[in-house]
């Protein structure tokens, strides 16, 4: 069995783009520019943005984060990101989600400008996909690419069963995979809370990538031998022995998962560190216009 170790591939794709960053101010040219918007105060969501924005700092890129209390009401909001699309020196931003339930996600990600738009949420961006237009991917189904790339896993013909349908990861990796090229040319099986037998379908694949945020639902007796083994989920369950007074928990039962299957990705470790790695990857993309001119 070979980890997929996710900390150090978001390094070398950090360092890569340090490196052009570092020709960019060599040339005088304009520094890439990442903005953040975060309401609340969940310890998640705080833990990933403050994550996000020092990365910034590492690879050279300019930052900001604009932080709301939770009581923030839809049209402040809506009034912050009309400021951010206009902002010159702004080539990126996201809006950390899940936002409180008073405000409507689908239009505070309809009012963000697709070309600003380096989470890859928007409707124009997810059209562009689906249609293998040039668009900004979502960071997370891009990292997991990024991983089987940098790893060369064989991807075309396998069967590769997808578990979540999310917007943001479970759909978009179904599309990704089905798709011509490499990584993709796969046979794909999307399966969701209605699936029957889910354990039927995940026992014929040679791909599981699973992102449904229920720690160990993947056990071993459901994975093929030899099989690869995505594991997307980050759930933080309690533990009064770290200092932190949580820790992080897979969707898959790793240390039997391990035993049997080819590739595994560790949590933490695995999928979370690609996904900061992409976010900057379409930050450097938009500084340089690359997906709409
Ligand atoms: N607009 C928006 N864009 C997002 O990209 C977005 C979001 N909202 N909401 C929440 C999810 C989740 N997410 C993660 C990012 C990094 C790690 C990550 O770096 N994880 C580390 C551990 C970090 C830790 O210790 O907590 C790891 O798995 O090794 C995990 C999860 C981005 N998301």
């Amino acid at each position: 069995m070979t980890l997929l170790d996710g900390k150090k591939t978001s390094e070398a794709i950090q360092n890569e783009i340090a490196a052009e960053v570092a020709a960019i101010k060599a040339k005088g040219g304009k520094i890439p520019h990442l903005a953040a918007v975060l309401v609340g105060n969940d310890g998640g969501s705080v833990t990933y943005v403050t994550n996000k924005v020092a990365t910034c700092e590492r690879i050279g890129f300019g930052s900001s984060l604009i932080r709301y209390e939770d009581t923030v009401t839809e049209e402040e909001l809506l009034n912050k990101i009309k400021e951010l699309n206009e902002d010159e020196e702004v080539d990126g931003f996201i809006v950390q989600l899940p936002l409180p339930k008073h405000i409507d996600t689908e239009k505070v990600i309809e009012a963000i400008d697709p070309k600003k738009d380096v989470d890859g949420f928007h409707p124009t961006n997810v059209g562009r996909m689906v249609a293998g237009l040039p668009a900004y991917l979502p960071a997370t189904p891009a990292g997991i690419l990024q991983l089987l790339q940098r790893y060369e896993i064989d991807t075309k013909g396998k069967h590769c069963v997808v578990v979540g349908r999310s917007n943001i990861v479970g759909t978009p990796m179904s599309i990704l995979m089905a798709k011509g090229g490499y990584p993709g040319n796969a046979t794909v099986t999307l399966c969701h809370r209605n699936t029957v037998d889910l354990a039927y379908h995940t026992r014929q694949a040679d791909i599981i990538i699973v992102a449904v945020g229920q720690p160990g639902l993947i056990t071993a007796d459901m994975v093929k031998e030899g099989a690869v083994v995505i594991d997307v989920g980050t759930t933080r369950v309690p533990d009064a022995s770290r200092k932190s007074g949580f820790r992080l928990r897979g969707d898959v039962d790793f240390d039997n998962v391990a035993e049997k299957c080819s590739y595994i990705t560790p949590v933490p470790g695995g999928v979370g560190p690609l996904t900061i790695a992409m976010l900057m990857t379409n930050t450097l993309r938009a500084s340089k216009k690359e997906v709409y001119g």
